[in-house]
């Protein structure tokens, strides 16, 4: 695998990837792996998850692997008990598990906006609280990166994760103050459109009206995301704390796949609706 850091730049760290089995979560554990860090990953679904440990280990890189919802706390205390048991400690989170469904605002159920602000605000936040008081605050050294989305401007058909993002993008400042004392650095990135399973998701038509009215005119890699994410957490980051970092092609400074409604243009794009 080619790098376009040091090799060794991770020797003798441990990463916990969440979200790690698949997509922009697989690919940084991928790369912090091989550039030497032992990996821990964890999902929902195990099977995903297995057969992601399984391809890490045949790039030589060590893996602990766990089923853990992080919208459950005794789930997230566990599998970092887990990883502390395993590797003795922990220096790195990348708090990447996350995720929504693109619905516009009238039709979201309170259930569904719950879901979502659970999954993508409070999970982050127990993940981040487990692995900060087990091992990075008694270690007096950790650092963090968020992967949310774009919270510089409002994000029509998803109030959802909007609000909950822009929750976990000041969580990021806010905690890289807080605990600066305990050597814990904190960042955000914030992905454009990239492709990966989750995208896959999407409707085509959507996926195309974002890669058009996106500056670079095209969509990010799971790749190119994880370039950024790693550096975040190298050492090379040291003087770096409570920033966010956008990699979307210049989408956030211009243009939109959103129009207006109005009487003229009373439709979304093509968010899908409930039955
Ligand atoms: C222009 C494109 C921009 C794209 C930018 C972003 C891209 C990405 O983020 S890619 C990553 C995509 N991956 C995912 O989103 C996966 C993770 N997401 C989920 O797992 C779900 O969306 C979840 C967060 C809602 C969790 O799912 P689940 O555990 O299945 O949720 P619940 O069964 O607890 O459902 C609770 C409640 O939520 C509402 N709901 C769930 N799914 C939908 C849906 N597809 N459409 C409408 N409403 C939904 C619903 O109210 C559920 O309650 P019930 O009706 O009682 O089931
Ligand atoms: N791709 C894109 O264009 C963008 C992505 N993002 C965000 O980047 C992150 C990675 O997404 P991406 O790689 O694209 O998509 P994926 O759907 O491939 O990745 C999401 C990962 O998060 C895991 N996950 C989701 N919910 C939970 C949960 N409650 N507990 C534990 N794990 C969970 C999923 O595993 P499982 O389902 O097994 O739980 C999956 O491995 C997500 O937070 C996503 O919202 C943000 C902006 C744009």
């Amino acid at each position: 695998m080619q790098h376009i850091f040091r090799a060794g730049l991770f020797d003798g760290e441990v990463a916990i990837v969440t979200g790690g089995g698949t997509g922009i979560g697989f690919a940084v554990a991928r790369e912090l792996g091989t550039l030497g860090a032992k990996i821990a990953i964890c999902g929902r679904r195990p099977e995903p998850l297995a057969e992601a440990a399984d391809r890490l280990r045949a790039d030589g890189i060590d893996v602990h692997h766990a089923a853990c919802d992080i919208r459950k706390t005794e789930e997230v205390e566990a599998f970092v008990d887990g990883v502390v048991a395993r590797f003795g400690r922990a220096s790195i989170l990348i708090n990447n598990a996350g995720g929504q469904f693109p619905t516009p605002a009238e039709h979201l159920a309170p259930k569904g906006f719950e879901a979502v602000v659970r999954n993508n605000l409070l999970g982050t936040w127990s993940m981040t609280h487990a692995v900060a008081r087990r091992a990075f605050i008694p270690s007096k050294r950790g650092r963090i990166v968020n992967v949310i989305a774009n919270v510089a401007r409002g994000f029509p058909g998803m109030a959802h994760t909007g609000a909950a993002r822009a929750g976990v993008e000041n969580l990021t400042k806010t905690l890289a103050v807080e605990w600066a004392v305990h050597g814990i650095r904190v960042n955000a990135v914030a992905p454009g459109v990239i492709k990966t399973s989750g995208t896959a998701q999407y409707p085509p038509e959507l996926l195309e009206m974002s890669r058009a009215s996106t500056p670079l005119k095209r969509l990010g890699s799971a790749e190119e995301t994880s370039h950024l994410i790693v550096y975040l957490a190298s050492t090379q980051a040291d003087f770096v704390t409570g920033q966010t970092f956008y990699i979307d092609g210049g989408a956030s400074l211009w243009g939109s796949p959103w129009q207006i409604p109005d009487d003229e243009v009373p439709q979304y794009p093509p968010y899908p609706l409930p039955e």
